[in-house]
């Protein structure tokens, strides 16, 4: 986040509302008062040469504009499959995505399911019921596959549909290529010492999602903040997305021996890995979890106020993805902080509730600019 764009950072509602969730002391039943975590330290994306893709990404789009991106000629027929096949997928395994994509314009509905359906395949790699077979060479080969997709040279059919949009968008591959680097994480690491620590790992995972979705959503033409900080709204997205998905799948990570939580902070709760094992919730782990919901909120904060500043018609559907997804930190709470042998859900109802909601906040503010 750039901290000049003070605009853009520090609307007075989200300075309130992380204030209001900050450091305060607090009592945790067995080791007496200790400190609130600072949830709203700050993670630098400085060695994580975001620049990089925001400076390629802009020039790519300006050879867009001249429609001068490199294309893939496929047969229609094909397409119109390995798109049809990549929807099947996101409507399969993430309900509350394909909601959102259903809002969105056509063309950015197919990508979002190309890109989900090459992501989620990795993952199932190295998170499915066959994760113990994969090897370093495996995520290697997928590599050199995403390397043939980005040359036009797709290896199965849900690659042939990615092919076609990363050239109708012309993407950048750096935020794939970390996408895999997150995925190699996984294969070796199953705990994190600290929150920064996990926040890298969140942001290979999750917060190359939003690098790679900007250019598919688009930046606003009237937009007048740096094209870096839309970047950096987008990658808190990926970050907050994936802390609750953390902290809705605790009890699931468990059952597989890992742990995405800080290991200093479980500490300073009086917790430790046998705690999280035992899957017994305690008033310390509930006290450990309003903390961590707190820090996921504060990342939504900040995605939220990245939204306006991208092209009106992707209003809707992110800020319906921002709210179904963060209601889970809502379940979570009212499961009363059981994410160690429940898994926190949002009904049908409520979903419908949300969507309505978030069309009134994309909806234009009057005297504003942007919505
Ligand atoms: C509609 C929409 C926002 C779509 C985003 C497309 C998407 C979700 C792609 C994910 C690709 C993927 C599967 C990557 C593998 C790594 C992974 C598993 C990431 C986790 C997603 C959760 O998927 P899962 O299938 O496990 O979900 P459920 O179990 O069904 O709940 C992640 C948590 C990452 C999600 C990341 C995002 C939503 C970031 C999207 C960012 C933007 C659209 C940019 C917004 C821009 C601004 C400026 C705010």
């Amino acid at each position: 986040m750039e901290p000049n764009d003070a605009r853009f950072l520090h609307s007075k509602t989200s300075v309130a509302r992380t204030r209001a969730q900050g450091i305060k002391a607090h009592k945790c039943s067995s080791s007496g008062a200790i400190p609130r975590l600072s949830i709203k330290e700050f993670i630098p994306h400085t060695d994580l040469r975001v620049h990089e893709i925001v400076e390629r990404q802009s020039q790519a789009n300006n050879l867009a504009k001249q429609d001068a991106c490199r294309r893939a000629e496929m047969n229609p027929k094909l397409l119109e499959e390995a798109y049809k096949r990549c929807r099947n997928i996101c409507s399969e395994y993430a309900r509350t995505y394909y909601l959102a994509s259903l809002l969105m314009t056509e063309q950015r509905q197919k990508a979002i399911w190309a890109i989900y359906a090459w992501g989620t395949r990795i993952d199932e790699m190295v998170d499915g019921p066959n994760a113990v077979y994969m090897s370093k060479s495996f995520l290697d080969r997928w590599e050199e596959r995403l390397e043939d997709i980005f040359d036009g040279r797709p290896y199965d059919i849900l690659d042939a549909a990615l092919t076609d949009t990363v050239s109708n968008f012309c993407l950048d591959i750096k935020s794939f290529k970390e996408m895999i680097e997150g995925m190699r994480m996984d294969t070796w690491k199953s705990r994190y010492k600290n929150f920064q620590e996990l926040y890298l790992y969140c942001y290979y995972v999750a917060g190359t999602t939003g690098t790679i979705t900007v250019p598919v959503m688009g930046i606003a033409a009237e937009s007048s903040v740096s094209a870096k900080s839309i970047y950096n709204a987008a990658i808190h997205f990926g970050i907050a997305n994936q802390l609750t998905n953390i902290l809705r799948d605790v009890g699931e990570d468990a059952l597989r021996g890992r742990i995405y939580l800080p290991q200093d902070e479980l500490e300073q709760f009086g917790l430790s890995d046998d705690d999280v094992f035992a899957r017994k919730v305690t008033d310390n782990w509930r006290e450990f979890m309003k903390d961590q919901i707190a820090r996921a909120r504060f990342y939504y904060n900040l995605a939220e106020q990245g939204i306006s500043h991208l092209d009106k018609a992707s209003h809707w559907p992110l800020w319906s993805s921002l709210l179904l997804y963060q209601n889970i930190l809502d379940a979570i709470e009212n499961n009363d902080y059981d994410n160690l042998t429940k898994r926190a859900h949002v009904g049908k109802i409520k979903k419908l509730l949300i969507l309505s909601r978030a069309y009134k906040k994309a909806q234009p503010v009057p005297g504003s600019i942007f919505h």
